[in-house]
């Protein structure tokens, strides 16, 4: 395998550096602080890309990089990263959802303490020798018995939930994923919207991801509903707070002051009208992550799950397609070969331009995740299809959509022959064309084509033969094969008797040239011929 090059272009931990470079299939450059134009020269010839907030992994980068398999973040969230364009260049996206929760929960924390009790204006004061004007300006907020609101109670808005009650405060969450069930162990009251959660806090803090939905989820209206004095917390992302609407509510008295990690542009300017608010204010440059310990995990979480993909093919925590850990790998990794070989025999047997492709399980598989599996069917038929080298499994179902092509799956807990069994079909027109595979001891086999049973593996160089079922036809098939110097490694043979014509799947040890496949197609009795190299 040629080495996997990795480009770290912003600041990770050296044990997550060391981890890659001390990997013999990996090649680890950092190089950080770069501009977007000078990151579009260098990524074309990276496979791996390790980022944290800093670089802009815009559909620009993704095009110029015709090499990248993966984008990985070092933290949680991924708005720097353009995720359509990556999964239509099929690149795959990971964060490190877990290694900064704890980090983060304490800055956001000690953001709303710091704003309560004007931590920031008085240590200036202090240390400009105004100490007994300070100590009468600093007047502070107790936060014991407040009312908070929580806006995403996921991992960093629980950790946060969980110290506030400590303090004596009382807790009301809006996450439309929330259930009762987790906000009765959590104990918290549960909101049904951002405004029924606002309506009466004294508190609030952020805890949601930066989309288009969550855009100045704080606005001047949920603002106002909020009690006189109340105090804004955000360590999640800027945009998140309409920031000119948080200044006037300031500027108006209902709202007494913010603590802020994170702006709607960052970095912000001097001059951002929310630095010149006097009091009840404390504002830190995006620092929520950077501990010592939180920088230790993600790095090296980063650093494992991009080393993993990149040289066993085991997906962590990716955001835009389905995880394939080690467990998960062990129980259906066997099945994705097979799959691949389901979807390449589709491609070169089936209709062209079907309307849907299908792929059914039987058995026990039919219990398991099976999602992976189907996609790496499509990703396999795609790719014979449309040998353009631009399909792969992130961009699949995004490549079928486009096409009009649709996609189905389904577990059939009918009985079959085998334990197991997977059904890949194409329909078009209302006909049906299919082919079948299984596990049998430890070897991938494919079982059926189109209802007719055959016994094959599922690499090599295959030809497909369909012939009238009568005498001498094999012998004939056989003889030209020899003739052209291709050895028969395997032969399987079915017959559909009510048609009267018959299959042989012939696997050969080299791919037969075009002129053979053309002279056996003319033979007399034979209705077809196919290669298929796998
Ligand atoms: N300041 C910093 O350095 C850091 C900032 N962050 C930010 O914090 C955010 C939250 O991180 P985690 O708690 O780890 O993520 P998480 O995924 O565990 O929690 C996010 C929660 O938001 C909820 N949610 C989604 N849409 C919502 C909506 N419209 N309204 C209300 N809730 C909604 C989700 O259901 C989920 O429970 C991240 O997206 C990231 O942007 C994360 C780490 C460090
Ligand atoms: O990388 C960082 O320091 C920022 C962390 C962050 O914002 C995140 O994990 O979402």
């Amino acid at each position: 395998m040629a080495k996997q090059r990795i480009l770290v272009s912003d600041p990770i931990s050296d044990i997550g550096v060391d981890l890659l470079r001390n990997h013999p299939e990996i090649e680890v450059d950092v190089n950080t602080g770069l501009s977007p134009e000078e990151l579009l020269k260098i990524i074309p010839s990276y496979h791996g890309l390790i980022i944290r907030s800093q670089t802009k992994v815009t559909a620009e980068v993704l095009a110029a990089a015709t090499e990248l398999k993966a984008v990985g973040r070092a933290g949680v969230g991924v708005d720097n990263v353009d995720r359509d364009a990556a999964t239509n260049h099929g690149v795959i996206v990971m964060n490190t959802p877990t290694g900064n929760t704890i980090s983060t929960a304490e800055l956001a924390f000690t953001l709303m303490l710091s704003a309560a009790r004007n931590i920031g204006p008085a240590h200036a004061g202090v240390l400009a020798g105004d100490f007994p004007a300070a100590r009468k300006a600093y007047k502070g907020i107790e936060i014991n018995n407040k009312r908070l609101a929580v806006i995403g109670m996921g991992r960093i808005g629980a950790e946060f939930a969980k110290r506030a009650q400590a303090f004596g405060m009382t807790v009301v969450a809006y996450d439309p994923f929330l259930t009762q069930a987790r906000a009765d162990q959590l104990k918290v009251e549960l909101a049904e919207s951002p405004d029924a959660a606002l309506t009466g806090a004294d508190v609030v803090t952020l805890h949601v991801p930066m989309t288009d939905d969550t855009k100045h989820i704080i606005n001047a209206d949920r603002l106002a509903l909020m009690n006189k004095g109340a105090l804004v917390v955000n360590c999640a992302r800027g945009g998140l707070i309409d920031e000119a609407a948080l200044k006037a509510a300031i500027e108006s008295g209902h709202i007494a002051g913010c603590g802020l990690d994170v702006y709607e542009d960052e970095p912000p300017s001097a001059d951002h009208p929310l630095f010149n608010l006097p009091k009840h204010v404390s504002f830190t440059p995006h620092l929520g992550a950077s501990t010592n310990e939180a920088q230790e995990n993600v790095g090296i979480q980063v650093a494992e799950q991009l080393r993993d993909f990149l040289t066993t093919g085991e997906i962590r925590n990716a955001i835009n397609m389905p995880s394939l850990d080690a467990a998960a790998l062990s129980e259906i990794g066997g099945y994705l070969d097979l799959a691949t070989s389901l979807g390449k025999f589709l491609a070169k047997l089936g209709p062209a331009n079907p309307d849907s492709i299908r792929v059914s399980y039987h058995g026990e598989l039919a219990e398991k995740d099976t999602s992976l599996i189907s996609r790496t069917v499509l990703t396999g038929y795609l790719e014979a299809a449309r040998p353009d080298g631009q399909v792969n499994i992130v961009n699949s179902p995004a490549v079928a959509r486009d096409m009009g092509l649709e996609t189905v799956e389904s577990t059939i807990t009918a009985q079959t022959e085998y334990a197991e069994l997977i059904v890949a079909e194409l329909r078009k027109d209302g006909k049906k064309f299919r082919v079948a595979g299984t596990i049998i001891g430890q070897s991938p086999r494919i079982v059926e084509i189109d209802h007719l049973f055959v016994d094959t593996n599922i690499k090599g160089n295959f030809l497909i033969v369909r012939n009238d079922d009568r005498p001498g036809i094999v012998g004939l098939v056989g003889s030209a094969l020899g003739s052209a110097g291709l050895n028969i490694a395997n032969l399987s043979l079915a017959r559909n008797k009510s048609e009267g014509n018959a299959l042989n799947v012939i696997e050969l040890d080299t791919s037969p040239s075009a002129e053979i496949v053309a002279s056996l197609s003319d033979a007399p009795g034979v209705l077809s011929v196919t290669a298929i190299e796998i």
